[in-house]
């Protein structure tokens, strides 16, 4: 036990310096609670910029990545790239990925692989549609893509944060209630635990992710196998300090 409760802010494909300014200042202010690691997830044009004035105690991420270091593919960016703007993590395998631009299960295990090979951290996201929730496949669809991901990086599971986030829940406003996360987080860990190790399994730390707000952050938190967040609207306003301290 004794996992260090991780946040998460996704800002997705939204801000402008100006916006991008705001974000960091009210990061200054915080506080924040110094027990919790807290990430952005910056678009990529923007990583540099974010890089000179975030500060120390907020670590960036990029939100993408290829999977390969360079090369003739127009349009994406490596991990080598982002090493070298000085970014260490980055979001892979998020829904509106696998939706909007159709990445497949193995494609994200070979992006994840290759990003961890490459010395990043990465949040690493899975979940099931409400269609898949509605017809009893949670726990098919996200032992699915946990086995992908097994098979492209084994037990290496040091630098990666899992985020479960049910699509249904994503930008929804309709959050999974703390029972039904908490739910499918003790069966990712079980998982785990009888297909990776125990050591595994106890060790990796689980973000619940769609629709957190400071709202409903609390008791989430809470929740013995939730591990933090990754939030998307509510990490460009103010709240996202109290999401980052719903964990006290
Ligand atoms: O990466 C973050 C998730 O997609 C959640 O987004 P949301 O908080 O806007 O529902």
């Amino acid at each position: 036990m004794g996992r260090k409760f991780v946040v998460g802010g996704n800002w997705k494909m939204n801000g402008d310096k100006n916006q991008i300014n705001e974000i960091v200042n009210n990061l200054k202010k915080g506080p924040l609670d110094p027990n919790v690691e807290v990430i952005v997830g910056v678009p990529a044009i923007y990583l540099s910029y974010v890089k000179t004035i975030i500060p120390d105690n907020v670590e960036v991420a990029a939100q993408n990545c290829w999977k390969s270091p360079k090369g003739a593919f127009t349009g994406e960016i490596s991990p080598a790239m982002i090493k070298d703007v000085g970014v260490n993590w980055v979001i892979l395998g998020h829904s509106e990925r696998r939706t909007i631009f159709g990445e497949k299960d193995e494609l994200v295990a070979e992006k994840v692989a290759h990003a961890l090979e490459s010395g990043l951290k990465v949040i690493a996201c899975i979940g099931e549609t409400l269609e898949e929730r509605e017809s009893g496949k949670t726990e098919e669809v996200v032992f699915r893509q946990l086995k992908a991901l097994v098979s492209a990086i084994g037990d290496k599971w040091e630098n990666i944060v899992l985020a479960y986030e049910p699509v249904w829940a994503i930008g929804t406003g309709k959050t999974a209630t703390p029972q039904q996360a908490q739910d499918v987080h003790h069966a990712l860990r079980n998982w785990l635990s009888a297909n990776v190790s125990g050591s595994v399994s106890d060790a990796v730390r689980i973000q619940y992710g769609g629709s957190v707000t400071a709202a409903n952050a609390k008791e989430l938190a809470s929740c013995k196998d939730i591990d933090g967040f990754l939030v998307g609207g509510a990490s460009l306003k103010p709240e996202f300090v109290e999401i980052v301290n719903a964990n006290q």
